[in-house]
């Protein structure tokens, strides 16, 4: 089972601080939303937590290593879907998640497809979807990959409110099983208080 730690991480971009001494652990079976206003440093954070980026202090580490020694092996535990649905527009939805998962056969990829709502849509190229769709796509890997640990920079953009509640019962079930999930986002989440932990990136952090 896997944990996250975060060790006095210090950020700064363009001579401001964005955040510093920030400090917090992730448990398998812990879902973390990370909180704060536009330009906050959410994505900056959850982009040290993949290892594409490292802070100007403090470090990251997976089941107590730094995640620079070993960033490959991590990275076999990481699902990171970004800002950008990072899908490649050209092909099918059906290719794109061959791309992704070589494993999946397609069957599975099919199955996923299908449990993020877009069934009969396998065939079509993805740049005649729509935005909800294109993201949708990308969401379909939470349905197929086998990684411990997802961190989704806002995932729910674009999605109607049936795909949140879909998605929002995948990370339940996901978290659940013991698996961690680092998110953004901007809506209201309908999931209990007590399942879910706030980091939130502003001056109220102190007693977080
Ligand atoms: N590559 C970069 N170079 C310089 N500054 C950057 C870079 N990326 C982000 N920033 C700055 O860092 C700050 C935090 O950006 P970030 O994208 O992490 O915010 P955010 O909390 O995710 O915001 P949003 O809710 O709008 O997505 C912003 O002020 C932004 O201008």
């Amino acid at each position: 089972m896997g944990q996250l730690e975060a060790k006095g991480l210090l950020c700064e971009r363009d001579d401001r601080i964005l955040f510093s001494d920030l400090s917090f652990q992730v448990n398998a079976g812990e879902w973390i939303q990370i909180t704060g206003g536009n330009g906050a440093g959410k994505t900056t954070l959850l982009r040290l937590l993949t290892g594409l980026a490292r802070p100007d202090a403090g470090e990251v580490c997976w089941q107590g290593e730094p995640l620079h020694r070993d960033r490959d092996s991590y990275h076999q535990h990481l699902l990171w879907l970004g800002h950008q649905p990072g899908i490649k527009t050209r092909l099918t939805a059906l290719e794109n998640l061959r791309f992704f998962h070589h494993h999946g056969d397609s069957a599975r990829c099919m199955d996923a497809l299908a449990q993020a709502g877009l069934a009969g849509y396998e065939d079509i190229p993805v740049n005649q979807l729509s935005a909800g769709q294109q993201r949708r796509v990308a969401l379909a890997r939470l349905w197929l990959t086998h990684a411990i640990l997802w961190i989704l920079d806002e995932p729910f953009t674009a999605i109607d409110v049936n795909g949140v509640e879909r998605l929002t019962r995948r990370m339940a079930d996901h978290t659940a099983r013991g698996g961690m999930v680092i998110m953004t986002t901007h809506q209201p989440l309908n999931v209990a208080g007590d399942k879910i932990r706030r980091i939130a990136l502003t001056s109220e952090r102190a007693g977080q």
